[in-house]
């Protein structure tokens, strides 16, 4: 077990939502949470759908605030507020989305995608030298900086997603299914892409998804959630050659089953 102090951490998490009309109970989305993310660490958050995956990262994300437990960053409290107040986080924790075709802003250029965040962090020095960074990082040509979302493959479109999160040079990314809309090649691309970057830059990787084969690949330790708990909290390795808990089980039957 490391000793290290978390880059990014989760203390006991409860997140409740209200029952509607048709169902009238309130659904426990997450039920006494615990995470904790080391510097450079990749860890996996695996889980069935309604797992409470989402629900988990709208919270480490400030997007969200828990009914009760804290979210703590480098040793401060993090909750949902005013962007201003958020900056210092943002800076340090960065967001890839799960399917950039349609979180990309169709209108905007590559450059000035990968320039957004520094612009609405308030990032100090050259942005332009940065995009150029950022692009270099995962291997994109610079001449793609004037093109539209809708001018790129979906692997380059995923890699502006990335860019944009390294440009304002982040510790943490939060990834969400970050290769689940692509072709078969073309992921293997990005997560040689997500492992070089975290192994070279000693970024941290929280990677979102209910597919263990992708976790498996990338990250060395995984969490399990089932039913808003985590059940399972161990190297990935151990967990997919020996799961313990029934949510476990399933995920590693799901992999075994997929066609080769
Ligand atoms: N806004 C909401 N109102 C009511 N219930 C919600 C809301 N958002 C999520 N839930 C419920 O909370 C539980 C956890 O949902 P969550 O979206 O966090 O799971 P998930 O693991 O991300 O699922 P998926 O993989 O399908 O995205 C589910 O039972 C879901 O129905």
């Amino acid at each position: 077990m490391t000793t290290a102090s978390p880059v990014l951490s989760a203390d006991d998490l409860w997140r409740s939502y209200p029952g509607t009309r048709r169902r009238r109970t309130r659904t426990e989305a997450l039920r006494g949470v615990h995470l904790a993310l080391q510097p450079g660490e990749r860890l996996g958050l695996v889980g069935s759908s309604g797992s409470g995956k989402s629900t988990l990262l709208r919270c480490l994300l400030a997007l969200d605030a828990p009914d009760t437990g804290t979210v703590t960053c480098a040793g401060r409290p993090v909750r949902p507020g005013p962007v201003r107040t958020l900056r210092w986080y943002r800076r340090q924790v960065q967001y890839v989305p799960q399917d950039p075709g349609s979180t990309l802003d169709p209108r905007m250029t590559v450059g000035a995608l990968v320039a957004e965040p520094l612009r609405h962090l308030a990032v100090p020095g050259d942005h332009r030298d940065a995009v150029a960074t950022a692009l270099d990082r995962v291997r994109l040509s610079r001449t793609l900086l004037a093109r539209r979302p809708g001018e790129l493959s979906g692997g380059q479109a995923q890699r502006v997603a990335l860019a944009r999160a390294l440009a304002p040079s982040p510790d943490v990314l939060l990834a969400d299914e970050p290769v689940s809309g692509l072709d078969l090649a073309v992921r293997e691309q990005v997560v040689a892409l997500l492992a070089e970057l975290s192994a070279t830059s000693g970024l941290a990787l929280l990677l979102v998804s209910h597919d263990l084969s992708v976790v498996s690949r990338l990250c060395t330790r995984t969490v399990v959630l089932d039913e808003g708990r985590v059940v399972e909290d161990r190297p990935t390795a151990a967990l997919v050659t020996d799961p313990r808990a029934p949510a476990t089980r399933a995920l590693v039957d799901a992999v075994v089953r997929l066609p080769a």
